[in-house]
């Protein structure tokens, strides 16, 4: 994220924001129904479309087997996305094509920022008890600190799920308030859980909020809960933050997370930015998408574009 971009300073908590608003689900699904299946880009535009996706990507290990070696890999491959061979032939072998940041945990920042030293490649860091942000508010914080110290430009926060589900409203606001103050230059982005929020009108609920309190960027989830990223939720916040946009003039941005993994749902993704905010919400200071396994899929699809094959599987193992 480029700090030339303006940041979220927040507003006081604002309850004639959000209080009132109910969001129907049926007409959700409706809208995104239109969305993944109204819109066929194809050939050069599927091209440009998905190595756009690559650079709004947040390439992710959050496992509990990772390991430095592993963190390593992962970098390098956020370095070079897509094979060189393949990148020449779609005439954009010197374009310097990067993700847009790696995601990792906390410890594992050190060897991240490593291992991008000279990219220019952000290291992003869950923090905050993630995933299940159960722990006390003083450790959660402590985490942040740490995880800036050791390098991380961009704090993934989780935030309480249970004072979204008994509306304690003031209570969300302080705590995002409180990390937000805590991450100081890192940006934050505030993960919402959005699969145990229960409802859409919840979900925009704790975004209005998540954004009062100053969030850079709102993501819906920790690729973790039972339900991640879907089109609806997704409709959703993105609703949210231009209700804000027009509330405030300050743009937020936008991180899908949890389950995408198909070339496909990359189009979908940003098809949906573009519908519904316009073309600065297809760039990675407004959009992101968390995932482990995506880049497999798409680097796949750029080959088939080029060559009109697809490699097996095995030949795009990581991410
Ligand atoms: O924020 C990123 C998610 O944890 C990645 O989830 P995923 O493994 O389903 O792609």
């Amino acid at each position: 994220m480029s700090e030339s971009h303006e940041r979220n300073p927040g507003t006081p908590l604002e309850r004639g924001w959000f209080e009132d608003v109910q969001i129907n689900r049926s007409a959700a699904e409706r809208r995104t129904a239109l969305i993944a299946s109204g819109r066929t880009v194809k050939k050069k535009h599927q091209a440009a479309w998905l190595l756009r996706a690559i650079q709004c990507i947040d390439l992710t290990t959050l496992s509990g087997d990772d390991t430095p070696g592993r963190v390593r890999r992962l970098c390098n491959k956020a370095r070079q996305p897509v094979r060189q061979d393949i990148l020449d032939a779609l005439g954009v072998g010197d374009i310097g094509l990067t993700t847009g940041a790696v995601c990792v945990y906390p410890t594992m920042v050190p060897h991240a920022v490593k291992a991008l030293e000279g990219s220019g490649i952000p290291v992003a860091s869950v923090a905050t008890g993630f995933p299940a942000g159960l722990t006390p508010l003083p450790q959660r914080l402590a985490e942040i600190r740490y995880a800036v110290e050791q390098g991380a430009a961009e704090i993934d926060i989780v935030i309480t799920r249970e004072h979204v589900l008994l509306g304690n409203w003031q209570a969300l606001y302080d705590e995002i308030r409180a990390m937000r103050e805590t991450c100081g230059e890192a940006h934050m982005k505030a993960i919402l859980a959005t699969g145990e929020l229960g409802t859409l009108t919840n979900v925009y609920r704790a975004s209005m909020v998540a954004m009062q309190a100053g969030a850079d960027f709102i993501k819906t989830s920790t690729g973790k809960e039972p339900e991640n990223a879907t089109l609806p939720v997704s409709l959703t916040m993105v609703r949210a933050l231009r209700d804000y946009r027009d509330l405030t003039g300050h743009n937020i941005g936008f991180k899908p997370a949890g389950g995408l993994r198909t070339a496909k749902d990359a189009m979908n993704w940003l098809a949906l930015m573009k519908e519904e905010l316009g073309g600065p919400w297809m760039e990675p200071h407004l959009f992101r998408i968390g995932a482990s396994s995506l880049l497999a899929d798409i680097e796949r699809q750029l080959e088939h574009n080029v060559t009109g094959r697809y490699a097996s599987a095995e030949h795009h193992a990581l991410s």
